[in-house]
């Protein structure tokens, strides 16, 4: 399982970035805007996205939306030495400085830690390499994602609410048969991609009472 995933992470992250930057900023405002119609639709006022890096679906347009219109944008920073990500909330792409892997993170100085017990995301939208139709998905494989799946699991049960969806925000040649999935691996409840959402649970329905389809 580790060599595929191993291989798999290479070959994603190759084809990835074989994207010509004009196509890359295209179907990133394109995904971008289907992010945006999921959120608007569940009427989410403060959610949980990531900040892009290396060849990734560039989340700004949707960040971009959300400092325009008055909602809590939370994003994480990553805090290696135990793999767990810490959250903040920005209101503005100036509020990120390089962090761990290279990936822009908040600056604890400028922006408002996030507590879960208080704030607690309506949505989720997550990165990853490779996803598949069951919402399986593809990480780089540091467990971040997995253990913050845990985390927000339990602050979720401990405040009697459900937990939010989890939206995963990629490239549609991001798109695979099938990712392997192990026992700790987070499920995706949608994926969206700049052909539209490929995919919805059930029970991301019915856990979050909203209209998608
Ligand atoms: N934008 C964004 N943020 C994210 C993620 C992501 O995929 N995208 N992650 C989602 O998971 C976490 C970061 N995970 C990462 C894990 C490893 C490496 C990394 O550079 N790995 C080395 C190989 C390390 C090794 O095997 O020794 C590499 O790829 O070169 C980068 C990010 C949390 N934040
Ligand atoms: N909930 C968890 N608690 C503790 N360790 C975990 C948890 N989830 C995953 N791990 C560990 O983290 C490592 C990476 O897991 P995996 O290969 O599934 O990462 P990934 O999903 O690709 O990464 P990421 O979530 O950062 O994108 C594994 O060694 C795994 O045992």
């Amino acid at each position: 399982m580790n060599e595929w995933k191993k291989a798999e992470r290479a070959r994603m992250a190759d084809l990835r970035k074989g994207i010509p930057a004009a196509q890359r900023a295209a179907w990133s405002e394109s995904a971008c805007a289907h992010a945006v119609r999921m959120l608007e639709e569940c009427g989410v006022d403060r959610f949980m996205a990531y900040v892009s890096f290396r060849s990734e679906l560039d989340t700004a347009p949707l960040l971009e939306w959300g400092f325009m219109n008055g909602k809590t944008v939370i994003v994480p920073r990553c805090i290696p030495e135990d793999r767990s990500m810490e959250l903040y909330a920005i209101s503005s792409l100036d509020m990120l400085v390089p962090g761990a892997y290279g990936i822009m993170e908040p600056d604890p100085a400028l922006a408002a830690r996030v507590d879960l017990a208080r704030t607690m995301p309506q949505a989720i939208v997550v990165p990853g390499l490779a996803f598949d139709v069951e919402g399986g998905r593809l990480g780089y494989g540091g467990g971040y994602y997995d253990r913050f799946r845990d985390r927000i699991t339990m602050a979720a049960a401990s405040q009697g609410c459900p937990v939010p969806p989890w939206i995963g925000l990629g490239f549609d040649m991001q798109l695979v048969e099938s990712v392997p999935m192990e026992a700790h691996d987070a499920r995706m409840d949608a994926i969206v991609t700049e052909r539209g959402r490929r995919r919805i649970t059930p029970c991301a329905k019915e856990r979050s009472g909203c209209s998608w389809s």
